[in-house]
């Protein structure tokens, strides 16, 4: 075919002007020709001609559905290692993509963070979220970038969290006396934590607007609801693989997930009325400052047509920040103090630190934490080792583009696996082995700069309570160190096996026996 076309040109040539081209001629004939060739098939290569990502053959409609592990973030790294980095798994008909390396991650989340900042809505996640109209699930815009400044703003900063230190240590010391109320007798730790920090987060959210019993109640019941969420969250979900077949709900699990947000929303409205009723009677007027339910009925009152904020915003917001900042929480201190129960001589050094920094006529408190570097530690490599965002949460490109060579088509599922990442032995040295030592005196942060370490994620969606999490996690796992030795039920094996999910948990809860450590008793109260 170059041969007919040479012959073609040459001829043409020589009608035109009467003679054959020189070689000059002929020469910058051939580079411009080859300069095109670079421009257009290299240098910039066609959307339309890149490749779609390899990944497993499927079988027609259902795609990859039969072969699905339920342990998806260890399915998709043992993808990732057969067919590299980008792979595409097709889900009925939902094309998902799975980025599985520091390099393509950086693509994703950095240097194209803005066309990824929208979320692939589930139909679990629009159930949660009132239609996606919450911090988590909605689309990247105005509304929000609203949501998202209102909780940086107003609680979750430095200042803020460090004005609301009261309330989580009035509450650590609560899960401690409890702690004590049960010594000898075996535990399931992630629930103890569970409850403090979701009186954490309430309490910061609207202080003591409801009385103590109608708190206590509740707190005992809404164990059981998260668990219920969470796990309906993380159900394969048929709705999602065909969307078509979306309303028709085919598992019914759309009215369980939503019984669920019935409950918390009677909460909520208690709440609000209870505030609206009290400032009605001049109560709590005295308080200083605004509390975040305070400010967010305000912005409801004053009503802004740009961006409307209204009481379903209002309990969407509620509700996110419920389930994004509890269960993740309990869940990693429950690695921590397991992983610290597997190997004994780790617990020593922890204990050590503990009983040099904060002593043992003493009880710890937040402005310990800066000194506690190998608590800090543990709780990095916790997050390193077992993160409980595996996979992020599922985001979808706004646009296709390419990534790693490959096209990402408009509305795939994509997911970073930020847990194979963080476990690969390319970036880090015998990566299954928990050694905090690997943190202490390193530059390592939490804030997704470094795509080989992001347990929060990274970017513009990356986790918004990261400065709360930072400190919650640090607090409670020094408090129940120090407070507590830890021992299994007598012929009780650890466990430590990870069940994927939303967020990814112990299979087998830990169950530990507190035993005091501390001389006084005082010191338990
Ligand atoms: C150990 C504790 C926690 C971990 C490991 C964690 C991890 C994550 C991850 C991986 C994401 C998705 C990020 C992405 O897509 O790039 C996320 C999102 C989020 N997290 Fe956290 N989180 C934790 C605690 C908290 C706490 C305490 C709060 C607040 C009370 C919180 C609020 C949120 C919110 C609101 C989002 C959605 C952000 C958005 O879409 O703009 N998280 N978290």
């Amino acid at each position: 075919m170059i041969s007919t076309a040479w012959l073609w040109f040459w001829d043409t040539w020589n009608e035109t002007t009467g003679n054959y081209p020189d070689l000059s001629t002929f020469l910058s004939l051939l580079a411009l020709v080859a300069l095109s060739c670079y421009v257009f098939l290299i240098k910039k290569p066609s959307k339309d001609k890149a490749p779609l990502p390899p990944g497993p053959r499927g079988l027609p409609i259902v795609g990859n559905l039969p072969f699905l592990d339920p342990e998806l973030h260890s399915y998709f790294a043992k993808l990732a290692e057969k067919y590299g980095p980008v792979i595409k798994v097709r889900l009925g008909s939902k094309l998902c993509i799975v980025f599985s390396s520091p390099a393509v991650a950086k693509e994703v989340l950095k240097d194209y963070d803005a066309t990824f900042a929208d979320r692939d809505q589930s139909a679990m996640g629009l159930a949660l979220s009132y239609g996606g109209v919450d911090l988590g699930v909605a689309p990247y815009g105005d509304h929000w970038r609203m949501l998202r400044k209102l909780c940086v703003k107003e609680l979750i900063n430095h200042t803020r969290l460090t004005a609301l230190y009261d309330l989580r240590r009035r509450e650590a010391r609560r899960m401690i006396n409890r702690i004590y109320t049960k010594i000898g007798s075996p535990l399931s730790l992630n629930e103890e934590i569970l409850l403090t920090t979701f009186n954490f987060i309430t309490n910061m959210m609207w202080g003591g607007t409801l009385e103590k019993e109608e708190m206590s109640r509740l707190t005992t019941e809404f164990r059981l609801v998260v668990h219920e969420m969470i796990d309906l969250m993380g159900k394969p979900n048929i709705s999602d693989y065909f969307p078509a077949l979306a309303p028709f709900d085919l598992q019914g699990l759309e009215p369980k997930m939503k019984k669920n947000v019935i409950w918390f929303e009677k909460i909520f409205q208690q709440v609000i009325d209870r505030r609206r009723e009290m400032e009605s009677q001049g109560e709590g007027q005295e308080k200083e400052g605004k509390d975040f339910l305070q400010i967010l009925l305000q912005l409801i009152e004053q009503g802004d047509q740009k961006t409307p904020f209204t009481l379903t915003h209002l309990k969407a917001l509620f509700l996110d920040l419920i389930l994004a900042g509890t269960k993740t929480t309990a869940t990693a201190v429950e690695w921590a103090v397991s992983e610290l129960i597997k190997q004994p001589v780790l617990m020593k050094k922890a204990k050590q630190e503990l009983d040099e920094v904060v002593g043992m006529n003493n009880i710890v408190e937040e402005s310990h934490l800066p000194k506690l570097q190998y608590i800090e530690a543990v709780m990095k490599e916790v997050l390193r080792l077992h993160p409980p965002g595996t996979l992020l949460l599922p985001r979808t490109p706004k646009e296709s583009c390419i990534i790693g060579g490959y096209m990402i088509p408009k509305g795939a599922m994509v997911f970073v696996n930020v847990w194979a990442i963080q476990r690969n032995p390319e970036y880090w040295v015998d990566p299954l082995e928990f050694r905090p030592e690997r943190f202490l005196n390193s530059t390592w942060d939490l804030n997704g700069s470094d795509l080989r370490y992001f347990p929060f994620g990274s970017g513009r969606r990356m986790c918004a309570g990261v400065p709360l999490a930072e400190r919650q996690t640090s607090y409670l796992l020094a408090s129940l160190l120090h407070s507590f030795d830890w021992e299994l039920p007598e012929g009780e094996k650890l466990d430590l096996t990870e069940a994927f999910g939303m967020e990814m948990t112990k299979k087998i809860p830990l169950v530990a026996i507190p035993t005091p450590r501390l001389f006084e008793p005082r010191l338990y109260t």
